[in-house]
C-alpha cells in the first residue's frame, strides 16, 4: 500500500483516481504540525512508498505563522523522510518555485542556488533540506502556480472576481508556469515507481506547465476561454502590495523530467473543466 499524506488538497484529490488502493491520510489522521505522529503512522501502516501531498500553502498568512508553517512544511517532511529511510521505502515530496529569489529571466535548474523571498518559501526550503538529509530514496518535485477544479487557486479566484467586475488589475512582472494538479499527481506516481526501481533517479525535479506567462497573461487566457469580456490591466508587483514578497522569475527548467518519461503539460488545455464547473455552480 502507498501512503499519501493529504486527502483534501488539489494534488491529493488528483492522486485519488490514479492510486485507488492508496491510503490517503487527512489532517484528522496525520496532522503535519505534529511531525512525530506522522512518522509513527508509517511505522503502523508499513506502506511500500510515501507521497507527501499536504502542506501549509497560505503564502501571505505564513508571514504571521512561520512557526506553524515550519512544523508543517519543514519538520514534518523531515520526520516522514527519516521514517521512510528507516523502513527502506521511497518518498515523493512536493516543493515550490517560491524557494527561489527570482532574479533574472532564466529558467531555474534543480541545482541552482535557493534564497526564498518569503516565510512560506523558507519553510518549504527547510522541508527539502530535511528530505535530502534523511538518507531516504526520494524525489522532490518542485512545481508552481498549481490549479485544478478543487480547492483554492488563481483560476477560481479569477472566475469569481471576473463575475463581479468588468476590469481587473493583475501583476505582469511575475513570470512562471501555471501547473495543473493532475500533471503533478501523474509525476508523483511516475517518480515513486522510478526511484523504487532505480535509486540513481533519486533527486530534485522541476515540473511546471508551459508556456511561461505572467499572472496577467494567465488571467487573460482564463477569461478568453471562458468567453468573458473582462479587461485585464498589467500592473507591476509594487502596485499590488501583499504581506509576502513573491519571486519575479519563477521559470523552471523542466528538462530532467525526461528521465521520468514526462514532459511539461500545456496548462491551457486544463482550463475548460474548471470554467464549466464554475458556470454550473
Ligand atoms: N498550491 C500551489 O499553488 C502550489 C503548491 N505547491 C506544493 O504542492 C503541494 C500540494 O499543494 P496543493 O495540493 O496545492 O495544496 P492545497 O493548498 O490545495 O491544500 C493543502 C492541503 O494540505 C493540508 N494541510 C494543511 N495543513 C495541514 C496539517 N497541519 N496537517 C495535515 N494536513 C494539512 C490541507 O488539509 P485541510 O483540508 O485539512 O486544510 C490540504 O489538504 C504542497 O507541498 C505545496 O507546497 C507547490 C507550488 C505551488
Ligand atoms: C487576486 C489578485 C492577485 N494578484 C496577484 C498577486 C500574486 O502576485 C498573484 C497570484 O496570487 P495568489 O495569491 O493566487 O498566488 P499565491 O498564493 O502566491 O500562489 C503561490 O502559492 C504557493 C502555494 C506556491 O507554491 C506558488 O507556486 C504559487 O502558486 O496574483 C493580482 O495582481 N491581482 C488580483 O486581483
Ligand atoms: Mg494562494
Amino acid at each position: 500500500m502507498i501512503l499519501v499524506f493529504g486527502k483534501t488538497g488539489q494534488v491529493a484529490r488528483e492522486l485519488a483516481p490514479l492510486l485507488p488502493d492508496a491510503h490517503f491520510a487527512a489532517r484528522s489522521e496525520a496532522d503535519l504540525s505534529r511531525p512525530d505522529e506522522c512518522a509513527a503512522l508509517i511505522r503502523t501502516l508499513k506502506p511500500v512508498g510515501v507521497i507527501i501531498a499536504a502542506a501549509y500553502t497560505a503564502v501571505d498568512k505564513a508571514e504571521d505563522e512561520e512557526e506553524l508553517a515550519s512544523h508543517v512544511n519543514g519538520e514534518a517532511p523531515g520526520a516522514i523522510a527519516a521514517a521512510c529511510a528507516e523502513a527502506g521505502i521511497p518518498l515523493v515530496h512536493i516543493s515550490t518555485d517560491y524557494v527561489f529569489a527570482g532574479e533574472g529571466e532564466y529558467a531555474h535548474q534543480p541545482g541552482d542556488e535557493i534564497a526564498p523571498p518569503n516565510a512560506y518559501g523558507r519553510t518549504k526550503a527547510a522541508g527539502e533540506a530535511a528530505v535530502r538529509a534523511s538518507g531516504a530514496d526520494h524525489a522532490i518535485i518542485r512545481t508552481s502556480w498549481v490549479f485544478s477544479p478543487h480547492g483554492n487557486n488563481f483560476v477560481k479566484t479569477m472566475l469569481r472576481l471576473g463575475s463581479e467586475r468588468d476590469s481587473l488589475r493583475i501583476v505582469a512582472d511575475q513570470i512562471g508556469g501555471p501547473t495543473p494538479a493532475a500533471a503533478i499527481a501523474e509525476a508523483c506516481v511516475r517518480s515513486l515507481a522510478a526511484i523504487a526501481e532505480d535509486k540513481a533517479l533519486s533527486g530534485t525535479y522541476h515540473l511546471s506547465g508551459a508556456p511561461d506567462v505572467s499572472w496577467a497573461d494567465f488571467a487573460r487566457e482564463i477569461f478568453s476561454q471562458a468567453g468573458r469580456d473582462v479587461e485585464v490591466a498589467d500592473i507591476p508587483s509594487a502596485e499590488f502590495p501583499t504581506p509576502a514578497k513573491r519571486p519575479l522569475n519563477s521559470r523552471l527548467d523542466c528538462s530532467s523530467l525526461e528521465r521520468l518519461g514526462l514532459e511539461r503539460p500545456d496548462w491551457r488545455l486544463y482550463l475548460k473543466p474548471i470554467i464549466e464547473d464554475f458556470a454550473a455552480s
